[in-house]
């Protein structure tokens, strides 16, 4: 089964036989960097390979349509609670540039101590299960062969069943995860020792099939209250994972470090954020970057949202990275819905691109920033030499030097306490045997191997790693929260051709809207609410508001339920205006050269109208090349025939506006009369317009058309353009 561009995905067949399906490769993959490439008029330094399939940024019809990929891979997270509705919006992230899917737990899985099976609902995120995974990266498929570009699929691995998920996502091709016990430790209050023990397992899991990581500091500056004094802190924690990590058998170009910038605005975060980012990959330089925006200060406003990520992206322009997270710009509200992922991908790709190749001109002024990277490497320098006199990690987390709000050496004493022996898990690790033995592959540490034996696995015939057909897949487990249960709505409203708008999920019915209400926030909340109630819209939330003045104004931004169905079948599609592409008019007229005389026609005054038609400005007609004499306003009916007759046009463009007494029918008649009488009628196009006018009353009293609102250049253009070609 391939998916068509044509054809909705079908979650139903991606279900189907799940129980053998095995992922067709392991492993991250990066794009492919193209060093030059030509594309329309341009040269670009910093693109990858272009897709097969993809929705171009806005502006790309200007630009012969090209979609040019950064080189950096994009990040998409996704967590509905129904992996398979967020299948669809992989999709549509696939399409705008996303070859990074990244799906949020739900709460509270780091504390099951087991793999959860089946494919329960999840909350702020997907439980991770083995037949979520499977569909996914079943789904993934599909999707990156449509594309043209692989897609990593990217998951959790943490708490206290943590190794086990990572033999889960080795088994099953999950290509990245996050993996960084200090946070078990810092936000999971899982016990520090059990942590670091776990993570050594699991790290080697998953560099045994080349899992890309991204660890978990970007979590003390989304902790702290005072972020931007955690940097010293963040450059330590990083340090502390990726040299683990490396311990634990991971390459480091797989070790990607999660560098999110401590601050945002109002403080002057560029300034800031610079020093940091480029101390830290200074330090870190044999690592990878995965950038993303800070969402500790990130609010319920959508544009704030996005001026924060466009500036984090420029901020990994002026630096670099490997990785370019997007989340969703609504993580303030962690309602992420469809077009909110896909704004995210559309800033990150805009952004990477208007940047291409921007090093070239623009260099950091290394004299002005030397001082203050170095003072940030001096505290990073004195923090790790104090956790190493406390005695080590286990020590100095016990006395809550992380996410302190203090500037290292400066203390706040508001760290994190974790005791070396509390939290969950405590006095769980158990010193292995003389003769302890696991018969698995990617085995972390002490493993006695039995006489004759080559590798531990033979003991058994090979293990999962390398014997898929050895995975004990289970399927759906509770008969009632299933994957099952939850479509079968969803498929027979389909089939019904039912349609709902949706923000994540198939049916849920749910819309935005905004409305500008000319009083007080509240007032103008209870306002917008009301109006959404007489609309008969249903479940109505305030979800941002924008203080305008606070009395002159408030933007007020809404979520509700539309109650109702709309039946596709009994739809009638807007007719679609025929327009020629720009490309055609532009050669047509320039090989047949083409004038025409505009005016006002009669005792009328307006003339805005007309401009914006002839008008090279907004696209009007003189921009495809074609030629006119503009007569101004109030101009006789003779005048235009004359006018017509003297220089040769093709065309009479006559603007009307229509008043009580209908002395536009009057005039077009006389321009239809004079034609005939001066012998033209046939040899030229008599063209009204006006904001009353269309094309019916226009040809009812003899004209060859007529235009009406919202009528621009394009349009006359295009309508000279046909019949000049008959
Ligand atoms: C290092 C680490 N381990 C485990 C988990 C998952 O943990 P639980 O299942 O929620 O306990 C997380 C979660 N991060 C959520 C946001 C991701 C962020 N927006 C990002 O893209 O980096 C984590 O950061
Ligand atoms: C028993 C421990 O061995 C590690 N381990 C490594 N590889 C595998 C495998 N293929 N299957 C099961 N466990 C594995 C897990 O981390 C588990 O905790």
């Amino acid at each position: 089964m391939d998916l068509k561009p044509n054809e909705k995905l079908d979650v139903n067949e991606i279900l189907k036989d799940l129980e053998s399906y095995v992922p067709r490769r392991k492993g991250w993959a990066w794009r492919k960097h193209v060093d030059e490439a030509k594309k329309h008029d341009f040269t670009y330094y910093q693109t990858s390979e272009d897709l097969k399939n993809s929705v171009p940024l806005p502006s790309a019809h200007y630009f012969g349509n090209i979609d040019p990929q950064p080189d950096e891979v994009i990040t998409s997270e996704i967590a509905s609670g129904k992996f398979e509705e967020d299948i669809r919006r992989m999709r549509m992230a696939a399409w705008h540039g996303a070859d990074h899917i990244m799906v949020i737990r739900t709460l509270g899985q780091s504390h099951i101590d087991g793999l959860i099976e089946g494919t329960p609902e999840g909350i702020g995120g997907i439980p991770i299960t083995r037949k979520q995974l499977r569909a996914s990266r079943k789904a993934c498929d599909l999707i990156e062969d449509e594309i043209g570009r692989p897609i990593n699929f990217h998951s959790y691995v943490s708490g206290v069943a943590g190794p086990e998920i990572a033999v889960l996502f080795a088994e099953e091709g999950v290509n990245a995860a996050h993996q960084d016990p200090q946070y078990n430790v810092l936000y999971r209050g899982i016990n520090p020792i059990r942590s670091f023990v776990d993570a050594a397992a699991a790290k080697h899991v998953m560099a045994s099939v080349d899992m890309l990581q991204i660890d978990g500091a970007h979590n003390a500056n989304a902790s702290a209250k005072k972020a931007w004094n955690v940097m010293p802190e963040l450059i330590v924690q990083h340090g502390i994972n990726c040299m683990f990590s490396v311990k634990a058998g991971m390459k480091k170009d797989l070790i990607s470090l999660s560098t999110v910038p401590p601050t945002t605005v109002p403080s002057p975060e560029f300034r800031m954020n610079l020093i940091y980012a480029l101390t830290l990959r200074e330090v870190m330089r044999d690592y990878k970057f995965r950038a993303q925006m800070n969402t500790r200060y990130i609010e319920a406003d959508l544009f704030d949202a996005t001026r924060i990520h466009t500036l984090n992206t420029v901020l990994s322009r002026l630096t670099s990275a490997d990785i370019q997270s997007t989340i969703t710009p609504d993580e303030g509200r962690n309602v992420p819905w469809h077009i909110n992922s896909i704004r995210g991908v559309e800033t990150a790709k805009h952004a990477l691109i208007s940047l291409d190749g921007i090093k070239k001109y623009v260099k950091i002024d290394e004299e002005a920033v030397r001082p203050e990277i170095r003072e940030l490497k001096m505290r990073a320098i004195l923090m790790l030499e104090e956790i190493q006199e406390m005695g080590g990690y286990f020590e100095a987390v016990e006395d809550g030097i992380f996410v302190d709000n203090g500037n290292y050496p400066e203390r706040h004493g508001d760290g994190i306490k974790r005791p070396k022996n509390g939290g969950i898990g405590a006095g769980t690790i158990v010193p292995r045997d003389e003769d302890y033995f696991a018969p698995v592959s990617a085995h972390f540490g002490y493993n006695k191997l039995p006489e004759g034996i080559e590798k531990p696995e033979d003991a058994i015939g090979g293990d999962t790693l390398h014997k898929p057909e050895k995975i004990q897949y289970i399927d759906e487990l509770d008969e009632n929260d299933n994957v099952n249960t939850r479509l079968k709505e969803v498929n027979e409203n389909r089939a019904k051709g039912l349609i709902k708008p949706e923000v994540e999920w198939s049916y849920d019915g749910v819309i935005q809207l905004d409305m500008t209400i000319p009083d007080t926030p509240e007032y103008a909340e209870a306002a917008a609410i009301e109006i959404c109630k007489k609309m008969n819209l249903e479940e109505i939330q305030v979800i941002s508001k924008t203080v305008l003045h606070p009395t002159e104004g408030t933007y007020v931004e809404l979520r509700a339920k539309v109650p109702f169905f709309v039946k596709r079948d009994e739809l009638t599609l807007p007719k679609k205006p025929d327009l020629l592409e720009e490309d055609v008019l532009f050669d047509f007229f320039k090989k047949h050269p083409t004038k025409v005389v505009a005016g006002t026609v009669g005792n009328d005054e307006h003339n805005v109208g007309m401009r914006e038609i002839l008008d090279i400005k907004h696209g009007g007609i003189e921009k495809y090349g074609v030629k006119y004499t503009y007569l101004g306003t109030s101009v006789p009916p003779e005048k235009m025939i004359d006018a017509a007759i003297e220089t040769g046009a093709s065309a009479i463009l006559a603007s009307f506006i229509v008043t009580h007494s209908d002395v536009h029918v009057e005039n077009m008649k006389k321009l239809h009369e004079l034609a005939i009488e001066k012998g033209i009628r046939d040899k030229v196009l008599i063209i009204v317009g006006g904001t009353q006018l269309n094309n019916d009353i226009a040809v009812e009293n003899h004209m060859d058309a007529g235009f009406g609102r919202g009528t621009k250049g394009i349009h006359v253009a295009t309508y000279l353009c046909k019949q000049l070609q008959k």
